[in-house]
Protein backbone atom coordinates (compact mmCIF):
# COMPACT_ATOMS: atom_id res chain seq x y z
CA UNK A 1 0.00 0.00 0.00
CA UNK A 2 1.51 3.20 -0.96
CA UNK A 3 1.58 5.95 1.96
CA UNK A 4 -0.62 8.93 0.72
CA UNK A 5 1.92 11.98 1.35
CA UNK A 6 4.25 10.72 -1.41
CA UNK A 7 1.22 11.03 -3.77
CA UNK A 8 0.61 14.17 -3.47
CA UNK A 9 1.56 16.79 -6.60
CA UNK A 10 3.25 19.96 -6.06
CA UNK A 11 -0.08 21.61 -7.24
CA UNK A 12 -1.92 20.23 -4.04
CA UNK A 13 0.38 22.42 -1.85
CA UNK A 14 -0.99 25.74 -3.56
CA UNK A 15 -4.39 24.71 -2.96
CA UNK A 16 -6.01 25.02 0.54
CA UNK A 17 -6.36 21.95 1.29
CA UNK A 18 -6.05 21.24 5.64
CA UNK A 19 -5.06 17.25 6.54
CA UNK A 20 -8.10 16.14 8.58
CA UNK A 21 -7.43 13.41 10.95
CA UNK A 22 -10.14 11.59 13.09
CA UNK A 23 -12.58 9.27 12.97
CA UNK A 24 -14.14 9.15 9.17
CA UNK A 25 -17.46 7.16 8.30
CA UNK A 26 -18.45 6.79 5.31
CA UNK A 27 -22.26 5.46 4.65
CA UNK A 28 -23.08 3.91 1.08
CA UNK A 29 -26.33 4.03 0.90
CA UNK A 30 -28.28 1.68 -1.68
CA UNK A 31 -25.49 -0.19 -1.31
CA UNK A 32 -27.55 -3.31 -2.27
CA UNK A 33 -27.39 -0.96 -6.17
CA UNK A 34 -25.51 -1.58 -9.48
CA UNK A 35 -24.02 2.08 -8.32
CA UNK A 36 -22.53 1.12 -5.18
CA UNK A 37 -20.79 -2.68 -6.65
CA UNK A 38 -19.42 -1.34 -9.95
CA UNK A 39 -18.29 2.30 -8.14
CA UNK A 40 -18.45 3.88 -4.90
CA UNK A 41 -16.72 0.76 -3.19
CA UNK A 42 -14.21 -0.15 -5.78
CA UNK A 43 -13.22 4.02 -5.90
CA UNK A 44 -13.45 3.59 -1.79
CA UNK A 45 -11.08 0.33 -1.76
CA UNK A 46 -8.63 2.60 -4.55
CA UNK A 47 -8.47 5.10 -1.82
CA UNK A 48 -7.88 2.85 0.72
CA UNK A 49 -5.04 1.07 -1.19
CA UNK A 50 -3.55 3.97 -1.97
CA UNK A 51 -3.42 5.24 1.72
CA UNK A 52 -5.61 7.86 1.73
CA UNK A 53 -8.37 6.10 3.77
CA UNK A 54 -6.61 4.99 6.86
CA UNK A 55 -8.01 1.51 8.48
CA UNK A 56 -7.41 3.54 11.84
CA UNK A 57 -9.60 6.18 11.21
CA UNK A 58 -12.13 5.54 8.67
CA UNK A 59 -15.07 2.81 8.62
CA UNK A 60 -17.65 1.90 6.02
CA UNK A 61 -21.36 1.43 6.41
CA UNK A 62 -23.32 -0.26 3.47
CA UNK A 63 -27.20 0.50 3.90
CA UNK A 64 -30.04 -0.37 2.21
CA UNK A 65 -33.47 -2.71 2.43
CA UNK A 66 -32.22 -5.38 1.37
CA UNK A 67 -31.76 -7.98 4.22
CA UNK A 68 -27.83 -9.34 4.06
CA UNK A 69 -24.97 -9.56 6.39
CA UNK A 70 -22.27 -8.25 6.49
CA UNK A 71 -20.59 -10.66 4.72
CA UNK A 72 -22.95 -11.21 1.97
CA UNK A 73 -22.14 -7.50 1.22
CA UNK A 74 -18.79 -8.23 1.92
CA UNK A 75 -19.56 -11.13 -1.00
CA UNK A 76 -21.67 -9.19 -3.59
CA UNK A 77 -18.21 -6.39 -3.86
CA UNK A 78 -15.05 -8.29 -3.54
CA UNK A 79 -15.37 -9.03 -6.99
CA UNK A 80 -15.31 -5.98 -8.01
CA UNK A 81 -12.59 -5.22 -5.98
CA UNK A 82 -9.88 -8.13 -7.66
CA UNK A 83 -8.36 -6.72 -10.92
CA UNK A 84 -7.66 -9.23 -13.78
CA UNK A 85 -4.27 -7.74 -13.98
CA UNK A 86 -3.06 -7.82 -10.08
CA UNK A 87 -3.88 -11.22 -8.84
CA UNK A 88 -0.90 -10.86 -6.43
CA UNK A 89 -1.27 -11.54 -2.95
CA UNK A 90 -0.82 -8.42 -1.62
CA UNK A 91 -3.63 -7.15 -3.85
CA UNK A 92 -5.90 -9.93 -2.55
CA UNK A 93 -5.00 -9.15 1.23
CA UNK A 94 -5.67 -5.34 0.84
CA UNK A 95 -9.25 -6.63 -0.36
CA UNK A 96 -9.39 -8.44 2.92
CA UNK A 97 -8.19 -5.87 4.91
CA UNK A 98 -10.91 -3.09 3.29
CA UNK A 99 -13.36 -5.38 3.12
CA UNK A 100 -12.97 -5.97 7.62
CA UNK A 101 -13.71 -2.10 7.22
CA UNK A 102 -17.24 -2.53 5.65
CA UNK A 103 -20.32 -3.42 7.73
CA UNK A 104 -23.75 -3.37 6.64
CA UNK A 105 -26.78 -2.22 7.96
CA UNK A 106 -30.73 -2.50 6.57
CA UNK A 107 -33.47 -0.50 7.17
CA UNK A 108 -36.16 1.52 5.25
CA UNK A 109 -35.18 5.12 3.44
CA UNK A 110 -38.19 6.60 5.47
CA UNK A 111 -38.73 5.46 9.09
CA UNK A 112 -36.28 6.48 12.02
CA UNK A 113 -35.98 2.87 13.08
CA UNK A 114 -33.12 1.73 10.55
CA UNK A 115 -31.44 5.18 10.50
CA UNK A 116 -31.34 5.47 14.32
CA UNK A 117 -29.77 1.74 13.96
CA UNK A 118 -27.31 3.41 11.99
CA UNK A 119 -26.47 6.36 14.18
CA UNK A 120 -25.90 3.66 16.81
CA UNK A 121 -23.44 1.41 15.18
CA UNK A 122 -21.62 4.90 13.16
CA UNK A 123 -21.42 6.35 17.46
CA UNK A 124 -20.52 3.15 18.34
CA UNK A 125 -17.66 2.65 15.97
CA UNK A 126 -16.30 6.47 17.23
CA UNK A 127 -16.28 5.22 20.57
CA UNK A 128 -14.68 2.42 20.13
CA UNK A 129 -12.17 4.66 17.95
CA UNK A 130 -12.25 7.58 21.44
CA UNK A 131 -13.51 9.95 18.93
CA UNK A 132 -14.49 12.81 20.97
CA UNK A 133 -18.30 13.52 20.02
CA UNK A 134 -18.61 16.53 17.37
CA UNK A 135 -15.19 16.06 16.05
CA UNK A 136 -16.08 13.03 13.62
CA UNK A 137 -16.50 13.35 9.90
CA UNK A 138 -19.86 11.26 8.59
CA UNK A 139 -20.09 11.10 4.79
CA UNK A 140 -23.45 9.86 3.18
CA UNK A 141 -23.55 8.77 0.00
CA UNK A 142 -26.73 8.60 -2.13
CA UNK A 143 -26.33 5.71 -4.50
CA UNK A 144 -30.07 5.71 -4.45
CA UNK A 145 -32.26 6.34 -6.95
CA UNK A 146 -33.02 10.70 -6.77
CA UNK A 147 -36.84 9.84 -5.53
CA UNK A 148 -35.43 8.72 -2.18
CA UNK A 149 -33.56 11.68 -1.75
CA UNK A 150 -35.68 14.00 0.56
CA UNK A 151 -36.58 11.34 2.77
CA UNK A 152 -33.00 9.81 3.37
CA UNK A 153 -31.53 13.53 3.77
CA UNK A 154 -34.80 13.99 6.25
CA UNK A 155 -33.62 11.04 8.39
CA UNK A 156 -30.24 11.53 8.21
CA UNK A 157 -30.66 14.95 9.93
CA UNK A 158 -33.14 13.82 12.19
CA UNK A 159 -30.93 10.68 13.32
CA UNK A 160 -27.30 10.49 11.80
CA UNK A 161 -25.96 13.92 12.17
CA UNK A 162 -22.41 14.35 13.69
CA UNK A 163 -23.00 15.70 17.18
CA UNK A 164 -21.81 18.99 17.88
CA UNK A 165 -19.05 21.57 16.28
CA UNK A 166 -15.63 20.49 17.38
CA UNK A 167 -14.34 20.32 13.93
CA UNK A 168 -16.13 17.40 12.93
CA UNK A 169 -18.91 17.29 9.73
CA UNK A 170 -21.58 15.37 8.11
CA UNK A 171 -21.95 16.27 4.09
CA UNK A 172 -23.88 14.65 1.72
CA UNK A 173 -23.40 13.56 -1.55
CA UNK A 174 -26.02 12.89 -4.15
CA UNK A 175 -25.74 11.26 -7.16
CA UNK A 176 -27.80 12.40 -10.73
CA UNK A 177 -29.98 12.69 -12.35
CA UNK A 178 -30.88 15.66 -10.47
CA UNK A 179 -34.17 16.22 -11.23
CA UNK A 180 -36.26 15.50 -14.37
CA UNK A 181 -36.79 19.08 -15.43
CA UNK A 182 -36.79 22.42 -14.16
CA UNK A 183 -39.38 22.36 -11.97
CA UNK A 184 -38.96 18.96 -10.16
CA UNK A 185 -34.68 19.81 -9.83
CA UNK A 186 -35.45 22.74 -7.74
CA UNK A 187 -38.08 21.29 -5.87
CA UNK A 188 -35.77 18.34 -4.85
CA UNK A 189 -33.23 21.61 -4.45
CA UNK A 190 -35.53 23.42 -1.81
CA UNK A 191 -36.35 19.88 0.24
CA UNK A 192 -32.60 19.25 0.85
CA UNK A 193 -31.40 23.06 1.10
CA UNK A 194 -33.92 23.24 3.96
CA UNK A 195 -32.22 20.16 5.86
CA UNK A 196 -28.37 20.73 4.32
CA UNK A 197 -26.36 24.31 4.09
CA UNK A 198 -24.92 24.37 0.18
CA UNK A 199 -21.10 23.62 1.52
CA UNK A 200 -22.45 20.16 2.70
CA UNK A 201 -24.02 19.44 -0.36
CA UNK A 202 -21.59 17.68 -3.08
CA UNK A 203 -24.05 17.35 -6.31
CA UNK A 204 -21.57 14.76 -8.24
CA UNK A 205 -20.96 14.94 -11.86
CA UNK A 206 -18.31 12.09 -12.36
CA UNK A 207 -17.46 13.34 -15.94
CA UNK A 208 -16.01 16.26 -13.68
CA UNK A 209 -13.23 14.00 -12.08
CA UNK A 210 -12.21 12.60 -15.48
CA UNK A 211 -8.52 13.10 -15.68
CA UNK A 212 -8.71 15.23 -19.25
CA UNK A 213 -11.84 16.89 -17.86
CA UNK A 214 -9.48 17.97 -15.15
CA UNK A 215 -6.74 19.27 -17.07
CA UNK A 216 -8.84 21.75 -19.11
CA UNK A 217 -8.92 24.49 -16.68
CA UNK A 218 -4.63 23.61 -17.08
CA UNK A 219 -4.44 23.03 -20.81
CA UNK A 220 -6.96 27.05 -21.20
CA UNK A 221 -5.03 29.26 -18.58
CA UNK A 222 -1.48 27.72 -18.13
CA UNK A 223 -0.47 27.54 -21.58
CA UNK A 224 0.41 31.02 -23.84
CA UNK A 225 -0.35 28.80 -27.06
CA UNK A 226 -4.03 28.90 -26.43
CA UNK A 227 -4.72 31.73 -24.94
CA UNK A 228 -4.65 33.69 -28.26
CA UNK A 229 -6.69 31.45 -30.33
CA UNK A 230 -9.38 30.31 -27.85
CA UNK A 231 -12.04 32.23 -29.39
CA UNK A 232 -14.92 32.97 -32.54
CA UNK A 233 -11.68 34.79 -33.97
CA UNK A 234 -9.88 31.43 -34.86
CA UNK A 235 -12.92 28.68 -33.93
CA UNK A 236 -15.34 27.70 -36.27
CA UNK A 237 -17.14 25.27 -34.21
CA UNK A 238 -16.41 22.85 -31.24
CA UNK A 239 -17.98 19.30 -30.81
CA UNK A 240 -18.44 17.70 -27.54
CA UNK A 241 -19.03 13.76 -27.51
CA UNK A 242 -20.48 10.84 -26.19
CA UNK A 243 -20.39 7.68 -27.81
CA UNK A 244 -21.09 3.71 -26.44
CA UNK A 245 -21.24 0.86 -28.31
CA UNK A 246 -23.78 -0.56 -26.25
CA UNK A 247 -27.64 -0.19 -25.13
CA UNK A 248 -29.08 0.69 -22.29
CA UNK A 249 -28.53 -3.05 -20.69
CA UNK A 250 -30.18 -3.51 -17.65
CA UNK A 251 -31.26 -0.22 -17.06
CA UNK A 252 -33.69 0.19 -19.10
CA UNK A 253 -36.65 1.25 -17.02
CA UNK A 254 -34.12 3.66 -15.28
CA UNK A 255 -33.20 4.88 -18.83
CA UNK A 256 -36.54 5.83 -20.39
CA UNK A 257 -38.05 7.51 -17.72
CA UNK A 258 -34.90 9.65 -18.09
CA UNK A 259 -33.24 9.24 -22.06
CA UNK A 260 -29.80 10.40 -23.16
CA UNK A 261 -30.25 14.49 -22.43
CA UNK A 262 -31.10 13.95 -18.75
CA UNK A 263 -28.58 10.65 -18.77
CA UNK A 264 -25.86 12.84 -20.59
CA UNK A 265 -26.10 15.92 -22.04
CA UNK A 266 -27.85 17.92 -19.35
CA UNK A 267 -25.18 17.12 -16.60
CA UNK A 268 -21.79 15.12 -18.34
CA UNK A 269 -21.77 17.17 -21.94
CA UNK A 270 -22.93 20.48 -20.22
CA UNK A 271 -20.08 20.29 -17.88
CA UNK A 272 -17.48 19.86 -20.00
CA UNK A 273 -19.02 22.35 -21.98
CA UNK A 274 -18.90 24.94 -19.60
CA UNK A 275 -14.73 24.18 -18.70
CA UNK A 276 -14.31 24.53 -22.77
CA UNK A 277 -15.99 27.75 -22.69
CA UNK A 278 -15.90 29.71 -19.74
CA UNK A 279 -13.41 32.60 -18.78
CA UNK A 280 -10.43 32.40 -16.64
CA UNK A 281 -11.54 32.16 -13.04
CA UNK A 282 -10.11 34.63 -10.35
CA UNK A 283 -8.15 32.31 -8.57
CA UNK A 284 -8.88 28.41 -8.28
CA UNK A 285 -11.23 28.65 -5.38
CA UNK A 286 -14.42 26.21 -5.74
CA UNK A 287 -16.52 29.44 -6.05
CA UNK A 288 -14.31 31.33 -8.59
CA UNK A 289 -14.73 28.53 -10.83
CA UNK A 290 -18.39 27.90 -9.98
CA UNK A 291 -18.89 31.71 -11.10
CA UNK A 292 -17.59 31.52 -14.53
CA UNK A 293 -19.18 28.14 -15.53
CA UNK A 294 -22.71 29.91 -14.28
CA UNK A 295 -22.05 32.64 -16.10
CA UNK A 296 -21.20 30.53 -19.54
CA UNK A 297 -24.37 28.49 -18.91
CA UNK A 298 -26.98 31.69 -18.49
CA UNK A 299 -25.09 32.93 -22.19
CA UNK A 300 -26.57 29.60 -23.81
CA UNK A 301 -29.37 31.21 -26.35
CA UNK A 302 -32.90 29.01 -26.16
CA UNK A 303 -32.25 25.71 -28.46
CA UNK A 304 -34.05 25.93 -31.58
CA UNK A 305 -36.07 22.92 -32.86
CA UNK A 306 -34.13 22.68 -36.26
CA UNK A 307 -31.06 22.30 -34.46
CA UNK A 308 -31.94 19.33 -32.75
CA UNK A 309 -32.00 15.60 -34.08
CA UNK A 310 -33.13 13.00 -31.91
CA UNK A 311 -33.00 8.99 -32.64
CA UNK A 312 -33.84 5.55 -31.00
CA UNK A 313 -32.06 2.58 -31.67
CA UNK A 314 -33.91 -0.42 -33.25
CA UNK A 315 -34.62 -2.66 -30.42
CA UNK A 316 -34.58 -0.61 -27.58
CA UNK A 317 -38.57 -1.02 -27.07
CA UNK A 318 -37.74 -4.87 -27.00
CA UNK A 319 -36.65 -4.40 -23.26
CA UNK A 320 -39.41 -5.88 -21.44
CA UNK A 321 -39.18 -2.85 -19.01
CA UNK A 322 -39.78 -0.29 -21.83
CA UNK A 323 -43.09 0.35 -22.81
CA UNK A 324 -43.48 -0.66 -26.79
CA UNK A 325 -44.89 3.01 -27.69
CA UNK A 326 -41.64 4.59 -25.77
CA UNK A 327 -40.27 8.21 -27.27
CA UNK A 328 -37.48 8.15 -25.13
CA UNK A 329 -34.28 8.97 -27.53
CA UNK A 330 -31.52 6.64 -27.31
CA UNK A 331 -29.43 9.47 -28.77
CA UNK A 332 -29.41 13.18 -29.65
CA UNK A 333 -27.24 15.75 -31.33
CA UNK A 334 -28.13 19.83 -30.83
CA UNK A 335 -26.34 22.73 -31.17
CA UNK A 336 -25.92 25.44 -28.63
CA UNK A 337 -25.08 28.86 -29.18
CA UNK A 338 -23.31 30.91 -26.00
CA UNK A 339 -24.22 34.67 -26.80
CA UNK A 340 -21.39 36.02 -25.27
CA UNK A 341 -18.28 37.95 -26.42
CA UNK A 342 -15.74 35.55 -27.19
CA UNK A 343 -18.30 32.83 -28.49
CA UNK A 344 -20.77 34.63 -30.73
CA UNK A 345 -21.42 32.72 -33.62
CA UNK A 346 -19.59 29.61 -32.78
CA UNK A 347 -21.73 26.35 -32.79
CA UNK A 348 -21.50 23.92 -29.43
CA UNK A 349 -22.32 21.19 -31.17
CA UNK A 350 -23.47 18.10 -28.27
CA UNK A 351 -23.99 14.87 -29.28
CA UNK A 352 -24.29 11.95 -26.75
CA UNK A 353 -26.13 8.28 -28.38
CA UNK A 354 -26.18 4.93 -27.02
CA UNK A 355 -25.83 1.82 -29.21
CA UNK A 356 -23.21 2.94 -31.76
CA UNK A 357 -20.76 1.89 -33.37
CA UNK A 358 -17.90 3.00 -30.49
CA UNK A 359 -17.59 3.71 -27.29
CA UNK A 360 -15.88 7.29 -26.85
CA UNK A 361 -16.03 10.92 -25.72
CA UNK A 362 -14.20 13.37 -26.90
CA UNK A 363 -13.99 17.26 -27.36
CA UNK A 364 -13.18 18.49 -30.99
CA UNK A 365 -12.08 22.15 -31.31
CA UNK A 366 -12.33 22.70 -35.46
CA UNK A 367 -10.36 25.85 -36.32
CA UNK A 368 -11.31 28.49 -39.13
CA UNK A 369 -9.22 27.65 -42.41
CA UNK A 370 -5.94 29.69 -43.12
CA UNK A 371 -6.62 33.50 -44.60
CA UNK A 372 -4.91 33.43 -48.04
CA UNK A 373 -3.88 29.91 -48.37
CA UNK A 374 -1.20 29.46 -51.21
CA UNK A 375 -1.26 25.56 -50.27
CA UNK A 376 -4.30 24.97 -51.16
CA UNK A 377 -4.52 23.29 -47.96
CA UNK A 378 -8.50 23.42 -47.46
CA UNK A 379 -8.39 20.22 -49.84
CA UNK A 380 -6.31 18.71 -46.82
CA UNK A 381 -8.66 19.79 -43.51
CA UNK A 382 -8.79 22.05 -41.01
CA UNK A 383 -6.54 22.38 -37.90
CA UNK A 384 -8.20 20.70 -35.25
CA UNK A 385 -7.56 19.83 -31.74
CA UNK A 386 -8.86 17.19 -30.31
CA UNK A 387 -9.32 15.93 -26.44
CA UNK A 388 -10.23 12.51 -26.12
CA UNK A 389 -11.47 11.65 -22.29
CA UNK A 390 -11.87 7.94 -23.37
CA UNK A 391 -10.57 5.55 -24.03
CA UNK A 392 -6.87 6.02 -24.46
CA UNK A 393 -7.07 9.56 -23.06
CA UNK A 394 -4.79 11.88 -25.28
CA UNK A 395 -4.52 15.34 -26.72
CA UNK A 396 -3.81 15.71 -30.78
CA UNK A 397 -3.67 18.19 -32.70
CA UNK A 398 -4.82 18.04 -36.25
CA UNK A 399 -2.66 19.90 -38.57
CA UNK A 400 -1.05 20.16 -41.50
CA UNK A 401 2.38 19.74 -43.41
CA UNK A 402 4.55 18.95 -45.79
CA UNK A 403 4.38 15.62 -47.13
CA UNK A 404 8.78 14.72 -46.78
CA UNK A 405 10.34 13.84 -50.02
CA UNK A 406 11.02 16.19 -53.04
CA UNK A 407 7.53 17.33 -54.03
CA UNK A 408 5.90 20.17 -52.09
CA UNK A 409 2.88 18.25 -51.23
CA UNK A 410 0.98 18.92 -48.14
CA UNK A 411 -0.50 16.26 -45.91
CA UNK A 412 -2.44 15.80 -42.73
CA UNK A 413 -0.70 14.67 -40.10
CA UNK A 414 -0.94 15.42 -36.26
CA UNK A 415 1.27 16.42 -32.64
CA UNK A 416 0.23 13.75 -30.15
CA UNK A 417 -0.16 13.59 -26.56
CA UNK A 418 -1.15 10.32 -25.99
CA UNK A 419 -1.54 9.54 -21.95
CA UNK A 420 0.14 5.87 -22.31
CA UNK A 421 2.86 6.52 -23.60
CA UNK A 422 3.85 9.57 -22.67
CA UNK A 423 2.92 8.02 -18.59
CA UNK A 424 4.09 4.94 -19.14
CA UNK A 425 3.20 3.14 -15.66
CA UNK A 426 1.14 6.03 -14.31
CA UNK A 427 -2.29 5.03 -13.14
CA UNK A 428 -4.90 7.04 -14.11
CA UNK A 429 -7.58 7.31 -11.36
CA UNK A 430 -11.21 6.74 -11.57
CA UNK A 431 -13.13 9.36 -11.88
CA UNK A 432 -15.31 8.30 -8.56
CA UNK A 433 -12.08 7.98 -6.80
CA UNK A 434 -11.01 11.40 -7.32
CA UNK A 435 -14.23 13.04 -6.31
CA UNK A 436 -14.84 10.93 -3.21
CA UNK A 437 -11.35 12.42 -2.06
CA UNK A 438 -12.42 15.75 -2.70
CA UNK A 439 -15.96 15.26 -0.56
CA UNK A 440 -13.61 14.14 2.74
CA UNK A 441 -11.49 17.13 1.88
CA UNK A 442 -14.07 19.54 1.88
CA UNK A 443 -13.29 20.30 -1.71
CA UNK A 444 -16.36 21.46 -4.18
CA UNK A 445 -14.72 22.48 -6.92
CA UNK A 446 -15.60 20.10 -8.72
CA UNK A 447 -19.24 19.74 -7.51
CA UNK A 448 -22.05 21.07 -9.34
CA UNK A 449 -23.71 24.36 -7.45
CA UNK A 450 -27.33 24.61 -7.22
CA UNK A 451 -27.54 27.76 -9.20
CA UNK A 452 -25.79 26.24 -11.66
CA UNK A 453 -27.94 22.80 -11.35
CA UNK A 454 -30.67 25.34 -12.26
CA UNK A 455 -28.95 27.28 -15.42
CA UNK A 456 -28.55 23.74 -17.11
CA UNK A 457 -32.36 22.57 -16.32
CA UNK A 458 -32.99 26.19 -17.90
CA UNK A 459 -31.50 24.78 -21.14
CA UNK A 460 -33.03 21.95 -21.30
CA UNK A 461 -36.18 21.38 -19.77
CA UNK A 462 -38.32 23.28 -22.97
CA UNK A 463 -37.08 20.74 -25.22
CA UNK A 464 -37.53 17.82 -22.74
CA UNK A 465 -41.08 19.03 -22.15
CA UNK A 466 -41.92 18.45 -25.93
CA UNK A 467 -40.33 15.15 -26.33
CA UNK A 468 -42.06 14.15 -23.55
CA UNK A 469 -45.39 15.64 -24.23
CA UNK A 470 -44.34 13.60 -27.52
CA UNK A 471 -44.49 16.86 -29.72
CA UNK A 472 -40.88 15.78 -30.89
CA UNK A 473 -40.08 12.22 -32.23
CA UNK A 474 -36.77 10.34 -32.39
CA UNK A 475 -35.64 8.95 -35.92
CA UNK A 476 -34.95 4.58 -36.11
CA UNK A 477 -31.28 4.14 -36.18
CA UNK A 478 -29.76 0.72 -36.37
CA UNK A 479 -27.44 -0.12 -33.49
CA UNK A 480 -23.69 -0.66 -34.08
CA UNK A 481 -24.68 2.44 -36.85
CA UNK A 482 -23.11 6.06 -36.41
CA UNK A 483 -26.97 7.26 -35.36
CA UNK A 484 -29.60 8.43 -37.68
CA UNK A 485 -27.82 10.28 -41.13
CA UNK A 486 -29.91 13.51 -39.84
CA UNK A 487 -27.47 13.98 -37.65
CA UNK A 488 -24.27 13.97 -39.56
CA UNK A 489 -26.38 16.32 -42.15
CA UNK A 490 -27.18 19.01 -38.97
CA UNK A 491 -23.35 18.93 -38.61
CA UNK A 492 -22.14 19.99 -41.54
CA UNK A 493 -24.78 22.51 -41.80
CA UNK A 494 -23.43 23.97 -37.90
CA UNK A 495 -20.13 24.35 -40.39
CA UNK A 496 -18.31 21.33 -39.30
CA UNK A 497 -15.64 20.60 -42.32
CA UNK A 498 -15.05 17.07 -42.55
CA UNK A 499 -11.36 15.34 -42.92
CA UNK A 500 -11.68 12.69 -45.37
CA UNK A 501 -9.19 9.76 -45.45
CA UNK A 502 -7.46 10.73 -42.39
CA UNK A 503 -7.98 9.07 -39.15
CA UNK A 504 -6.19 9.25 -35.76
CA UNK A 505 -4.77 6.12 -34.51
CA UNK A 506 -4.21 5.95 -31.07
CA UNK A 507 -0.59 4.76 -30.92
CA UNK A 508 0.70 1.74 -29.24
CA UNK A 509 3.98 0.68 -27.19
N1 LIG B 1 -25.44 2.57 -12.19
C1 LIG B 1 -24.71 3.48 -12.82
O1 LIG B 1 -23.84 3.18 -13.63
C2 LIG B 1 -24.91 4.94 -12.52
C3 LIG B 1 -25.87 5.35 -11.62
N2 LIG B 1 -26.01 6.68 -11.32
C4 LIG B 1 -27.00 7.13 -10.36
O2 LIG B 1 -26.73 6.55 -9.10
C5 LIG B 1 -27.92 6.30 -8.40
C6 LIG B 1 -28.00 4.82 -8.06
O3 LIG B 1 -27.94 4.08 -9.27
P1 LIG B 1 -28.00 2.49 -9.33
O4 LIG B 1 -27.11 1.91 -8.30
O5 LIG B 1 -27.81 2.13 -10.73
O6 LIG B 1 -29.51 2.22 -8.92
P2 LIG B 1 -30.21 0.90 -8.44
O7 LIG B 1 -31.46 0.78 -9.23
O8 LIG B 1 -29.29 -0.26 -8.43
O9 LIG B 1 -30.65 1.31 -6.96
C7 LIG B 1 -29.75 1.34 -5.85
C8 LIG B 1 -30.45 0.76 -4.64
O10 LIG B 1 -31.53 1.61 -4.29
C9 LIG B 1 -32.63 0.84 -3.83
N3 LIG B 1 -33.78 1.16 -4.68
C10 LIG B 1 -33.95 0.90 -5.99
N4 LIG B 1 -35.12 1.37 -6.43
C11 LIG B 1 -35.71 1.95 -5.37
C12 LIG B 1 -36.96 2.62 -5.18
N5 LIG B 1 -37.79 2.80 -6.18
N6 LIG B 1 -37.23 3.09 -3.96
C13 LIG B 1 -36.37 2.94 -2.95
N7 LIG B 1 -35.20 2.29 -3.08
C14 LIG B 1 -34.87 1.81 -4.26
C15 LIG B 1 -32.24 -0.61 -3.96
O11 LIG B 1 -31.80 -1.06 -2.67
P3 LIG B 1 -32.72 -1.80 -1.63
O12 LIG B 1 -33.95 -2.28 -2.33
O13 LIG B 1 -31.86 -2.90 -1.12
O14 LIG B 1 -32.97 -0.78 -0.60
C16 LIG B 1 -31.06 -0.60 -4.89
O15 LIG B 1 -30.14 -1.62 -4.62
C17 LIG B 1 -29.05 6.77 -9.31
O16 LIG B 1 -29.37 8.08 -8.98
C18 LIG B 1 -28.41 6.69 -10.69
O17 LIG B 1 -29.02 7.53 -11.60
C19 LIG B 1 -25.19 7.62 -11.88
C20 LIG B 1 -24.22 7.27 -12.76
C21 LIG B 1 -24.02 5.92 -13.20
O1 LIG C 1 -23.84 8.63 -15.92
C1 LIG C 1 -23.78 7.75 -16.76
O2 LIG C 1 -22.60 7.48 -17.32
C2 LIG C 1 -22.36 6.24 -17.96
C3 LIG C 1 -21.08 6.42 -18.78
O3 LIG C 1 -20.02 6.71 -17.94
P1 LIG C 1 -18.53 6.49 -18.47
O4 LIG C 1 -17.69 7.03 -17.39
O5 LIG C 1 -18.37 5.02 -18.70
O6 LIG C 1 -18.40 7.24 -19.74
C4 LIG C 1 -23.52 5.83 -18.84
O7 LIG C 1 -23.31 4.52 -19.33
C5 LIG C 1 -24.79 5.87 -18.02
O8 LIG C 1 -25.89 5.66 -18.88
C6 LIG C 1 -24.98 7.20 -17.35
O9 LIG C 1 -26.04 7.11 -16.41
Amino acid sequence: MQKRESLRSDSDRDFDFKPEVGCLSIVVLGASGDLAKKKTFPALFNLYRQGFLLSDEVHIFGYARTKISDEDLRNRIRGYLIKDNDASSAHSEDVSKFLQLVKYVSGSYDSDEGFQLLDKEISEYEVRKNSTEGSSRRLFYLALPPSVYPSVCRMIKRNCMNKSDLGGWTRIVVEKPFGKDLESSEKLSSQIGELFEEPQIYRIDHYLGKELVQNLLVLRFANRFFLPLWNRDNIANIQIVFREDFGTEGRGGYFDEYGIIRDIIQNHLLQVLCLVAMEKPVSLKPEHIRDEKVKVLQSVLPIRDEEVVLGQYVGYRDDPTVPDNSNTPTFATMVLHIHNERWEGVPFILKAGKALNSRKAEIRIQFKDVPGDIFKCHKQGRNEFVIRLQPSEAMYMKLTVKRPGLDMQTVQSELDLSYKQRYQGVPIPEAYERLILDTIRGDQQHFVRRDELKAAWEIFTPLLHRIDNGEFKPLPYAPGSRGPAEADELLSQAGYVQTHGYIWIPPTL
